[in-house]
């Protein structure tokens, strides 16, 4: 069963085709990377998919409802969570309250519940807040939880993300880079949590990334764009012996002589 579909989707930004009628299908449970040179569309097709950016034609069915048109918050209601590229945390608040601003478009708070801190918005309240710090639990920095965000090591900035993300209780987690800046070790306990994310949540991942060597160990498939456009799809051993993927990344022969 497919967890996420693209059919046909094409994104110009004035007279650029950033992502040229691209299409394919996540089987659901899987982890995908998504790789191809630097331009060649990948955070694009993560901001259609999470409704920042809407797609100039085609389809972005969620299982088989289609997410075009939507805003990012109902997206997020209806199961997609992301990190970004570039860190976007809220730096000058707690930990516990960065993963529990991004559950809050999952809660049932009203205004007058606020005001008058009624039993069930208090009920919400611990509910969140157990939530959020079994999130920060399973990613290993429940013990940063009342540390200002901007103060935690750079790892550690990039677990909260994925705690904040995991919180929304995704059924789709697209991470973009998440192996940026780490070192070797800290990558290889990425590897392990985005494996024990699967398993744990049955969710289904996609992501976005430059190391081959992650890439090759985490990806059961991979995608390869190259100008908007899809030049590869297959196992890893598969794609990256691929002569099309090959010249992307390194130009054609004659070139790089
Ligand atoms: N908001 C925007 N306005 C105009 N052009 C954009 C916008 N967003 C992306 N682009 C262009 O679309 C193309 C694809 O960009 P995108 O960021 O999706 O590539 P990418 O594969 O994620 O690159 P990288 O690996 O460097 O992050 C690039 O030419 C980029 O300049």
């Amino acid at each position: 069963m497919s967890a996420l579909t693209l059919k046909n989707i094409t994104l110009k930004f004035g007279g650029l085709t950033a992502v040229n009628d691209l299409s394919f299908d996540i089987p659901a449970g899987s982890i995908t990377s998504i790789i191809g040179p630097n331009g060649a569309g990948k955070t694009s097709v993560f901001n259609m998919i999470t409704g920042f950016y809407r797609p100039s034609s085609g389809q972005i069915l969620l299982q088989d409802e289609n997410l075009v048109g939507k805003k990012p918050s109902q997206i997020t209601c209806m199961g997609m969570a992301r990190t970004f590229q570039n860190l976007r945390l809220f730096p000058n608040l707690s930990v516990l309250d960065n993963v529990k601003a991004g559950m809050h478009g999952r809660t049932k708070q009203t205004v007058w519940g606020a005001l008058w801190q009624t039993r069930a918005q208090k009920q919400e309240e611990r509910l969140i807040e157990e939530t959020a710090m079994a999130c920060l639990n399973f990613v290993g920095i429940e013990e940063y939880s009342e540390r200002i965000a901007k103060n935690l090591p750079y790892g550690a900035q990039r677990y909260l993300e994925i705690a904040r993300a995991l919180a929304t209780q995704p059924r789709v987690l697209l991470l973009d880079e998440p192996a940026a800046g780490l070192n070797y070790e800290e990558k290889e306990n990425l590897i392990a949590l985005i494996r024990r994310i699967r398993e744990t949540y049955q969710l289904t991942v996609v992501i976005i990334e430059h190391d081959m060597g992650l890439i090759k160990k985490i990806s059961e498939r991979v995608i390869v764009l190259d100008y908007g456009q899809k030049i590869a799809e297959g196992t890893p051993v598969d794609v990256l012996n691929h002569p099309r993927v090959v010249e992307a990344y390194l130009g054609k022969e004659e070139e790089a002589v």
